[in-house]
């Protein structure tokens, strides 16, 4: 995906119909001419930074002037007034066009959420629908799941799996940096591949100022496992950080597919295991 460039991306976009293209089709109808990307972030866990990259995304996208959109089909964990993780997303990358499609309070999967709570579960149908139409005029839909890949959202067992394959978006797998993230990582990425999802990158969430030695190593594995280099790493306190402070991290961090200035290679050698 490339966003703000004339460049076709691969996978997570299509170009939609649309009036005022100015090419003709066969029939002489307007021609597709605008360039829209869907992709989900999901996770290798809960509390990976899933919330972080899709609030990096969204301000990178926006501040090259695409419209976005951010969707989280489930929130839980959150109680009524309380900030959810799209509220979040609107003051890092401060992007409003934001949607909780649904909320549960206790901290658990949607699924279990809503059982508990004696609610309807979210209908991820319904959210894919509410998906494409935001695509509709937006250059750039994000949908952040709720923990990993295939967390439940209803009883039959909906997973965010589900709605990527659905509306055909690539997801964005955002991971840990420390031991145990090769496993999970590989877990997560087989699972898609599985599914027909296709990977738009792995992105490590949280990178501390003091990486040991597994991180170090992990570097070189994570993009073995992905069979590509890293498309970003964001510092951990990244969260934290006013808007403009925050853009600049992003655009840092997130490889130039996806609209930054991140190079793997650099970091790579940079944070090696033999540059402790
Ligand atoms: N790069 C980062 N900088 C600062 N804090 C971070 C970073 N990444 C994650 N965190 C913190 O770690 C915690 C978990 O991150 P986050 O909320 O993004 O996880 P998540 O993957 O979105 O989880 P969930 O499944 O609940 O949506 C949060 O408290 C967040 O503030
Ligand atoms: C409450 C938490 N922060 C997330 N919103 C939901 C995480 C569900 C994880 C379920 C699991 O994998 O066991
Ligand atoms: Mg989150």
């Amino acid at each position: 995906m490339t966003l703000g460039r004339s460049t076709a991306p691969p996978g997570s976009a299509w170009f939609r119909r649309g009036r005022g293209c100015g090419r003709r089709g066969r029939a002489g109808a307007a021609l597709v001419c605008r360039l829209v990307s869907v992709l989900v972030v999901t996770g290798t866990c809960t509390g990976v930074g899933k919330t972080v990259v899709t609030a990096a995304l969204a301000a990178v996208a926006a501040a090259r002037g695409a419209s976005v959109a951010v969707v989280k089909p489930g929130q839980t964990g959150v109680g009524v007034g309380e900030p959810g993780d799209v509220d979040e997303v609107r003051r890092l990358a401060a992007v409003d066009d934001v949607h909780e499609l649904a909320r549960f309070p206790d901290p658990l999967s949607p699924a279990a959420a809503a059982r508990r709570a004696g609610l309807p579960p979210v209908r991820l149908a319904d959210a894919a629908n509410r998906v494409r139409d935001l695509s509709g005029d937006r250059r750039l839909v994000l949908v952040e799941g709720a923990g990993g890949l295939l967390v439940r959202y209803d009883e039959e067992g909906a997973t965010i799996a589900d709605l990527a394959h659905e509306v055909g978006a690539a997801a964005v797998v955002v991971t840990r940096p420390d031991l145990g993230t090769l496993n999970h990582t590989a877990l997560t990425l087989e699972a898609m591949a599985h599914r027909g999802v296709e990977l738009a990158g792995v992105v490590v969430g949280a990178w501390p100022d003091d990486p040991d030695l597994a991180m170090r190593s992990n570097i070189r594995d994570l993009e073995t496992i992905a069979a590509r280099p890293l498309s970003g790493v964001l510092p951990a306190g990244a969260g934290a950080l006013d808007p403009a402070e925050f853009l600049l991290t992003a655009h840092r961090g997130l490889a130039p597919s996806f609209g930054g200035a991140f190079d793997p290679a650099e970091f790579r050698d940079r944070h090696g295991p033999d540059k402790e």
